[in-house]
C-alpha cells in the first residue's frame, strides 16, 4: 500500500538526516517512514502510491481554508507573476498589516518575520532589550520553534523523540530559560517569588498544541497577565498555532486576556513560509530601525507569504468558527461514544479548530498528564487509521486541525474509520 513511499524514503535518509527536512515529519513514534506526498485538496491528501486520505494535519496547521484553495492559490500565482522578492516595501504588507492590526486585540504594530520560530525569538529579543533582563520563563511540553532558549523542556518532535534538552544549547543560554508546569499557577507564582525582578518574558502558548492540545483551565490565562504586569515582565502569547484557528480574534480574543506582545505564523501565511510579531506600538517601537533592537529578513513581508495570508484571512468569518465549533462537537462525540463501545478509555480536548485525544481517563492538563496518554496504542492505530484513508498528524505530541474543506461526512466517516480500526486492533 506504501511501497513508493517506502523507496522515496530510502532515497532520502541517504540525502537528508532522517530523509526529512523537520523531525515532526518523520513517523518516529507512529511506523517505519513518512509517506511522501503527491498532491492535496480541500480536506484530501494524496500520496505517491495513490492513496487518499483525510487530512487532519493539513501541514501542521496553516491551511484553515484546506488544501490548495482555488482563491489563495491563484492570488499568490498572480502576485507570482508580478515578482516573488523586492528587498523593497509593497502596498501587499500594508494590506496584511493592517488586517493583523484589526483582527489581533492586542497588537498595535506588527513586523513580519518568515517563519513561528524567527517570530518567537524576536519577540524574546525585544521583551529582553525593552525590560534590560535576561530570563525567560516558559511552561513544559510548549513549543516555540527551534531557537536556543526555547528548546527547553519543549514539546511538539522535541517530545515525541524524547529530546528535552538538545545538546548545542549553551549551558549559559539555557539558564536564563525558567520552566513550570503547564495549568499551574503555584508553580507560576514560585517561579516569580525567586526571579521575578530578572524575568524579562513569560512566553506561553494560550491553548498548548504541541502536547496534543491543552487548553488553559478556566482563570490561568488571567493570572498569567495578572503576576506578569505586577512584575513588570512582558507577556508573550505565542499564536503561531492558536492564531485564527482558536478564534476569529485568536486565542487573545477568545478568552479575552490580551499579551503584550504576540507571535503568529502558520494560518496568516495560508501555506506559505511566514512568522510575526507584534504588540503595543510603545514596545514595537524599540524595533530597528525606529528603536535599537535589531531585527531583520531578506525575504520578511514576501509578496508570496503576503498574499496567501491576506487571502486566508479574508476568507475567514465568526461563522466559521460556528461551523469548526459544529464539526468539532461531532467528532468528540462521536470518538467518546465509539471508545466507550470498545471499553477504552479516551480523553477528548479542544480549542476551535484544533482538537486532540490522549488515550488515557485525563484530564489532561499539562506535560505529565498528556505523558499518561498509551502511545503504544496512538501508533497501532495510527497505523489502522492510515489504512483506513485518515491522516492525522504523525504524533500524541502533535494537534488535530479542522478546516473550512471538512465536511460533517468527513466526520462521520472518521468516526467510522476508528470504530474500524479498533475492532481490527482488538482481535490482533
Ligand atoms: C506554537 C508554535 N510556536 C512556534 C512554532 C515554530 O514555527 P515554525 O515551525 O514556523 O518555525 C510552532 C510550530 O512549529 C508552534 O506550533
Ligand atoms: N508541532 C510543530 C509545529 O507546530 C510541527 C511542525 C514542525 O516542527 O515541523
Amino acid at each position: 500500500m506504501f511501497e513508493k513511499s517506502k523507496a522515496l524514503y530510502e532515497e532520502a535518509v541517504e540525502l537528508m538526516p532522517g530523509g526529512v527536512n523537520s523531525p515532526a515529519r518523520a513517523f518516529k513514534s507512529v511506523g517505519d517512514h513518512p509517506l511522501f506526498i503527491e498532491r492535496a485538496k480541500d480536506a484530501r491528501l494524496y500520496d505517491v502510491d495513490g492513496n487518499e486520505f483525510i487530512d487532519y494535519c493539513l501541514s501542521f496547521g496553516p491551511l484553515i481554508l484546506g488544501h490548495s484553495d482555488d482563491k489563495v492559490v491563484s492570488e499568490v500565482a498572480e502576485t507570482a507573476k508580478k515578482g516573488t522578492s523586492f528587498g523593497a516595501p509593497t502596498e501587499l504588507e500594508n494590506k496584511m498589516a493592517e488586517l493583523v492590526i484589526e483582527r489581533v486585540p492586542s497588537i498595535e504594530m506588527v513586523r513580519m518575520v518568515s517563519s513561528g520560530t524567527e517570530a518567537t525569538l524576536s519577540a524574546l529579543r525585544l521583551a529582553r532589550g525593552y525590560t534590560g533582563r535576561n530570563k525567560i520563563l516558559k511552561f513544559e511540553g510548549c513549543y516555540h520553534g527551534h531557537s536556543d532558549s526555547l528548546l527547553i523542556k519543549a514539546g511538539s518532535g522535541v517530545a515525541t523523540l524524547g529530546l528535552p534538552d538538545s545538546p548545542g544549547v549553551p549551558e549559559g543560554t539555557a539558564l536564563n530559560t525558567i520552566t513550570v508546569p503547564y495549568n499551574d499557577p503555584e508553580s507560576l507564582k514560585q517561579a516569580f517569588d525567586k526571579y521575578g525582578e530578572d524575568i524579562a518574558g513569560v512566553i506561553i502558548e494560550p491553548v498548548a498544541g504541541n502536547m496534543g492540545v491543552v487548553p488553559p483551565v478556566e482563570g490561568f490565562l488571567k493570572y498569567v497577565r495578572e503576576i506578569t504586569e505586577k512584575n513588570g515582565t512582558v507577556l508573550i502569547f505565542d499564536e503561531v498555532m492558536t492564531g485564527f484557528r482558536v478564534g476569529f480574534n485568536c486565542a487573545q480574543g477568545h478568552y479575552d486576556v490580551m499579551p503584550d506582545i504576540t507571535c503568529l505564523g502558520k494560518v496568516i501565511g495560508g501555506g506559505m513560509p511566514v512568522g510575526a510579531y507584534g504588540g503595543k506600538r510603545e514596545i514595537m517601537e524599540h524595533v530597528a530601525p525606529v528603536g535599537d533592537i535589531y531585527q531583520a529578513g531578506t525575504l520578511s513581508g514576501n509578496p508570496l507569504a503576503m498574499a496567501g495570508g491576506y487571502h486566508t484571512l479574508s476568507q475567514l468569518s465568526e461563522e466559521s468558527y460556528e461551523y469548526f465549533n459544529d464539526l468539532a462537537d461531532l467528532l468528540e462525540n462521536g470518538l467518546k461514544e465509539v471508545f466507550g463501545r470498545h471499553e477504552k478509555p479516551i480523553t477528548v480536548n479542544r480549542a476551535g479548530s484544533m482538537i486532540g485525544f490522549f488515550l488515557t481517563e485525563g484530564p489532561v492538563t499539562d506535560f505529565n498528564s498528556a505523558n499518561e496518554s498509551d502511545l503504544d496504542l496512538f501508533k497501532a492505530l495510527f497505523q489502522e487509521l492510515l489504512k483506513e484513508g485518515i491522516y492525522l498528524p504523525p504524533s500524541q505530541f502533535e494537534g488535530m486541525f479542522l478546516s473550512t474543506k471538512h465536511t460533517k461526512d468527513d466526520i462521520n466517516a472518521t468516526i467510522t474509520a476508528f470504530d474500524n480500526a479498533l475492532d481490527r486492533l482488538s482481535k490482533k
